[in-house]
């Protein structure tokens, strides 16, 4: 089967074999994306993680993507694969490697997900030539509206770009950035879906204080979140001007800024973008000694 991406465009990625190990969180949301958005064949999806047979059965189960259960042993997934996606946390990253990096082909691309994981310190975990591509994806690549910072080693092929920019493509919005950004990105749309679900925890919790039940305030703050981010997307307006038209002068919605802007909102907010962007630097750093132990 010719596979297509959602412009009807035909796509460098359907005839490839994907290796996913790691089975978490941001391996199904990408997987889920692929197979939904119509990129990869769920035969052409493999994946791999440490020990949870559980875990690798309900996602063959969901997708029909193919894992060890399926008779075949991790050495031949990973040798057959053409990309090789890394997506296990980075304190298991250094061991994960190591355990496969004799299985890895000069010809294979390798994607790491993982945050903090320099190209430098990947390659010096592989030991061998390879064509890495570092990615800082998001949760919401579950739904088509991911964004995926892309940074490239040295040695990546245009078509790689290419197969790599179809892969999170079809999953959301791709930004190529300089490697020195991968820590930024991260600190911004990297852990921001949490960001967003926190502050409608926070618009929950207040309308259930309010009167509401929990189902009548999830609904509440669900819209409203979805109708101020399509008021940005579709009127092109900067927020703070969005946000001057619902404030009346000494009316309701200047009162509860006034509150915010008291109690520095905007200042923690912007400061858990920077302290994840540090944290990220420093997952970065903490691996570095370890590979150098
Ligand atoms: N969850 C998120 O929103 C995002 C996560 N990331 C990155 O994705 C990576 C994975 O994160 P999550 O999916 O959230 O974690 P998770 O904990 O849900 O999944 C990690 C997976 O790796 C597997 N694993 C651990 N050690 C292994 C080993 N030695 N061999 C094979 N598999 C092994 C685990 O069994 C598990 O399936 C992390 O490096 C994280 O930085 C990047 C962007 C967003
Ligand atoms: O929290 C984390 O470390 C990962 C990276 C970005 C989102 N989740």
């Amino acid at each position: 089967m010719s596979l297509t991406t959602q412009s009807g465009q035909s796509s460098a990625v359907s005839n490839l074999r994907i290796c996913f190990y790691g089975a978490g969180s941001m391996a199904e949301a990408l997987v889920r994306g692929l197979i939904h958005n119509n990129l990869a064949e769920p035969g052409r999806i493999s994946m791999l993680n440490r020990q949870n047979a559980d875990r690798l059965r309900e996602l063959h189960d969901r997708y029909g993507i193919v894992t060890v259960q399926q008779g075949v042993s991790p050495e031949d997934l990973l040798q057959d694969a053409d990309i090789v996606m890394l997506a296990m946390k980075p304190k298991d990253a250094a061991e994960a490697i190591a355990q496969i990096r004799h299985l890895l082909r000069p010809e294979q691309l390798i994607v790491s997900v993982i945050a903090g994981l320099s190209i430098d310190s990947l390659s010096r975990l592989i030991g061998k030539p390879v064509s890495i591509v570092r990615t800082m994806p998001n949760t919401s690549s579950t739904i088509g509206l991911g964004v995926t910072g892309l940074s490239y080693s040295a040695g990546v092929t245009d078509r790689q770009r290419i197969v790599a920019e179809q892969l999170f493509g079809a999953v959301g919005m791709t930004v190529t950035i300089p490697e020195s950004m991968q820590d930024a990105v991260t600190g911004v749309s990297g852990s921001g879906p949490a960001y967003v679900y926190y502050f409608m925890e926070s618009m929950i919790a207040g309308a259930v204080e309010l009167g509401f039940d929990p189902e009548e305030s999830r609904r509440l703050v669900l819209q409203t979140f979805l109708g101020a981010a399509e008021m940005v997307r579709q009127t092109g307006e900067d927020p703070a001007e969005l946000r001057r038209k619902v404030t009346s002068p000494n009316g309701t919605t200047q009162a509860a800024i006034e509150l915010m802007e008291r109690d520095g909102l905007k200042t923690t907010v912007m400061g858990a973008v920077a302290r994840s962007a540090e944290r990220a630097g420093e997952i970065g750093k903490e691996l570095e000694r370890k590979i150098n132990e």
